[in-house]
This record gives structure tokens, C-alpha cells and sequence, in this order.
């Protein structure tokens, strides 16, 4: 058994070889940018206008002074020039700014009558209500760095600058493998003696809140069966992601038929509570994760090797996050203990709330559970109030 730090590091170094690819920018949300994103023009591109109401050259106002309106600018129109100086125009909001005029007076600020507008104000600065050709971006700049960690903000701000498809780090080919003769498909009816199949899904919506698709399969516990399956499924994944089959039961065959077709194994077995039997281990071009079935175990193990893991590949940096236990544990073993809990944001603290449950069997209690905070094996008593590692499932 390593410790939990320890096997974190090691898998860590085990980097799938990830490339680039090439994805419509409205499905590159979460994904990180693989090329410079530079600016096609200046941003804004024009001197806009960010008011509805009359644009006038400020040097013009003055007590008592009106301004006939020559017209209208709107948004979509080219430039307009205001021909005489004394004269304004009315803008909108998004329109160029007419040639003659350098600033804006919006409608709450002036009475327009009869085609003659009258601001209520006396002065105004150069550039009021302008949002000035440049002054955000120019031409050439580079607006996001290759690794920028993509959401909806960077895809308008491509889309802005013309770009229809982006070139971002590739997501590995994951398969979710469950096994046990004891599961059926969720929509069908067990028998007495069956459970549904639960951690595929589980680990289905643990990839997808990642932004990876991943495909499925169930393999029985037959070793035989295992062989031919396992065989086919290295070849055709990058990631093989197993739940169950890696305990000391008669029919955990995972270790040693992995073993059997190549897969060097890493680590069997991890000073943790739960998820103790997790296997790790790699193939010449695939990894393999091999969760303790019981449900808790999978989903803690998911968070506790394979986002870190996956975070690390795709170059997106994590800081950790603690959370402040309210009560006091006390959990006397030399192993992490990953204690499920719920969390709360108290006077700006993060602050965790142990989750009662049976063990990591129990997934009505997981299902409540917020995420776990890793308590470490050197001791056995943790006081309320101390921090510690906090991971969530749920955004907080
Ligand atoms: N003698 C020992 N027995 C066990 C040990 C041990 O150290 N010595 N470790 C225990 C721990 S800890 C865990 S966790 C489990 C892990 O077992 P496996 O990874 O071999 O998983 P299975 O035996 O196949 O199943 C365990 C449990 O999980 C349920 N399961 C499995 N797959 C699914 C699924 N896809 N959906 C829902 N539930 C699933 C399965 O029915 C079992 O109840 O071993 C302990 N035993
Ligand atoms: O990994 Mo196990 O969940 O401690 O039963
Ligand atoms: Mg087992």
C-alpha cells in the first residue's frame, strides 16, 4: 500500500499523449486552448457610440446652446459626418461615432424639439459616452494565451475576432468498464439478487461534468471473457476506467489478467479509507484506473486519481482547496481517511460537515455528500475548527 500523496504524484507522470484538436468554439467550453488567440482588428474596431441621444463636438456646448439635428446614426450604418460644427446628430447605441462629433449626450439629458435638441447640461468631456476604437485591444494583440482554460466569456470573445472553430488540447478516448455478474442494465428489473448498475452511469456523469464523453461496457467476472474483452479495449482506449473486480475476492480477476495481457501495474493498493484496493497501471499507449467497486470507493478514487490526473494532461492548474471541519473525527488507522461531507460557506470559510453514512456501500448517503475532505494518516484525532483537503462533486 502507498500513500495517498505518493500514488497522486505518480500517476500524475503518467501523461497520455494528448495533441491538439479542432472543435467548433461553441463546443470548446472547458477545454483548453491550444493556439494564441490574437486580435483580427482594434477592439472596439470604431469609436462607439454607448448611448442612444445626440453625439456634438463638446468644445461646442455652452450655456443656453442648441444644435440642430442634421440626422440620425445608427448601429449598422457606415460613418456619418456632421457638416457643421454647431450641429449634432442622433446616435444609438452601438453606432460609429459621426466624423465632427466627440462625444454623446444621451436622451435623458437633452429636449429635442422640432429638430432642434437642447442638452440641459453645460459641459460635457471630449469622449463622454464613447467607448473609444482601441482602447480595449489593438490590432495584432494577443487576447488569450495557449492553456487558457476556455468558458463562455473567451467564446465571444473568438467568435468577436472571426473565429469559427479553435484548436484545443484533445480529450483521451475513455472507456467506463463495470463488472460483476451481480449487475444488470439500470432500466431493467433485478432480480432478488441483482443490483442495477450503478457506477457506470456514476462515472459517466463524474467524466461529462470534465467535458469528456466516454463510452461503456459491462464484462462479467469470467476470466476467459475478461481476456478477449481487456485485449480489444487497451487497443481502442487511451483510459480504461473499471469499477469493481479489484479486491481479493475469487472472482477480482482485473489485476492479473491486465497483468497477463501487458499492463505494468503501478499500484494495487492504497493506505485510504475507502477505496484501499485501487489498482493503477499502464499499457504502452493506454492507463488504466481501476476503482474499488463499493460506489463511495468509486467516486472518491474518480476524484482523489483520475481528475487530478486528467487536470494535469489537459495543463489546467489546480489549487488546492480547505475546508474547516465542524466537529470532531476521530479515526484511529495509518490511512487517509476521505470523509464524505457536506459544505457550507460561513463568513467566507469553507466549512465541512461530516455526512453520516454506512460505509461505501451506502450510496443514498453519498448522493448527499458534497464531495470528501482528506484526512491525513499521521494522526488519528482531527479537532473541530482545523482545515484540511477539501474535494467537491458539486460546484461550490
Ligand atoms: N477480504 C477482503 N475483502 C474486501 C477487501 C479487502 O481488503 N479484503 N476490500 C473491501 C473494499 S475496501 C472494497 S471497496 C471492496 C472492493 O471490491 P472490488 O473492487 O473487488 O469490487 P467488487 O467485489 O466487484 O464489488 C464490491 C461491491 O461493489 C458493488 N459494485 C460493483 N460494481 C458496481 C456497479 N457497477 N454498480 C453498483 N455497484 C457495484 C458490488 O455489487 C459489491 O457490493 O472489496 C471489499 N472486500
Ligand atoms: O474501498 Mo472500500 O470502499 O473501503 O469498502
Ligand atoms: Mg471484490
Amino acid at each position: 500500500m502507498i500513500p495517498v500523496t505518493q500514488a497522486q504524484n505518480l500517476i500524475k507522470s503518467h501523461s497520455f499523449k494528448a495533441g491538439v484538436e479542432t472543435v467548433p468554439i461553441a463546443m470548446a467550453s472547458g477545454r483548453v486552448l491550444a493556439e494564441d488567440i490574437l486580435a483580427d482588428r482594434d477592439a472596439p474596431p470604431f469609436d462607439r457610440v454607448t448611448m442612444d441621444g445626440i453625439a456634438i463636438r463638446s468644445s461646442e456646448l455652452g450655456p443656453g446652446k442648441s444644435f440642430l439635428v442634421e440626422g440620425i446614426q445608427a448601429a449598422g450604418q457606415p460613418q456619418q459626418t456632421i457638416q457643421d460644427p454647431a450641429h449634432c446628430m442622433e446616435v444609438m447605441t452601438g453606432a460609429v461615432l459621426p466624423a465632427g462629433a466627440d462625444c454623446v449626450i444621451p436622451y435623458e439629458q437633452v429636449e429635442i424639439d422640432n429638430g432642434i435638441a437642447s442638452p440641459i447640461l453645460e459641459e460635457v468631456l471630449p469622449f463622454a459616452n464613447v467607448h473609444r476604437q482601441g482602447s480595449d485591444a489593438g490590432r495584432g494583440d494577443t487576447l488569450l494565451p495557449v492553456g487558457t482554460l476556455l468558458h463562455a466569456g473567451h467564446i465571444g470573445l473568438m467568435a468577436s475576432v472571426g473565429i469559427s472553430k479553435v484548436c484545443v488540447v484533445r480529450l483521451p478516448r475513455v472507456v467506463v468498464c463495470a463488472t460483476g455478474d451481480e449487475l444488470v442494465p439500470i432500466d431493467s428489473t433485478p432480480q432478488p439478487h441483482q443490483i442495477r448498475n450503478s457506477n457506470s452511469s456514476m462515472l459517466l456523469g463524474a467524466l461529462q461534468s470534465l467535458g469528456v464523453s466516454a463510452d461503456s461496457v459491462h464484462l462479467p467476472d469470467d476470466r476467459d471473457l475478461l481476456v478477449d474483452s481487456l485485449d480489444q479495449l487497451k487497443d481502442r482506449y487511451e483510459v480504461l476506467l473499471f469499477s469493481g473486480s479489484v479486491s481479493k475476492g475469487r472472482f477480482d480477476y482485473l489485476p492479473e489478467v491486465l497483468q497477463s495481457l501487458g499492463m505494468e501495474r503501478k499500484i494495487h493498493g492504497v493506505a485510504q479509507r475507502p477505496g484501499k484496493p485501487f489498482l493503477f497501471g499502464t499499457f504502452q499507449d493506454s492507463v488504466v484506473f481501476g476503482f474499488p467497486g463499493n460506489p463511495a470507493s468509486t467516486l472518491v478514487c474518480f476524484h482523489a486519481f483520475f481528475t487530478p490526473w486528467f487536470r494535469a494532461n489537459q495543463g489546467i492548474e489546480q489549487s488546492p482547496v480547505e475546508a474547516e471541519l465542524n466537529s470532531t473525527i476521530t479515526f484511529p488507522k495509518p490511512l487517509t481517511y476521505h470523509l464524505l461531507v457536506n459544505v457550507s460557506k460561513e463568513n467566507n470559510r469553507m466549512v465541512a460537515t461530516p455526512v453520516q453514512n454506512s460505509g461505501s456501500g451506502d450510496l443514498i448517503h453519498l448522493a448527499l455528500a458534497d464531495g470528501f475532505i482528506s484526512l491525513p494518516p499521521e494522526r488519528g484525532r482531527f479537532e473541530k475548527g482545523e482545515s484540511f483537503q477539501l474535494t467537491v462533486w458539486r460546484p461550490i
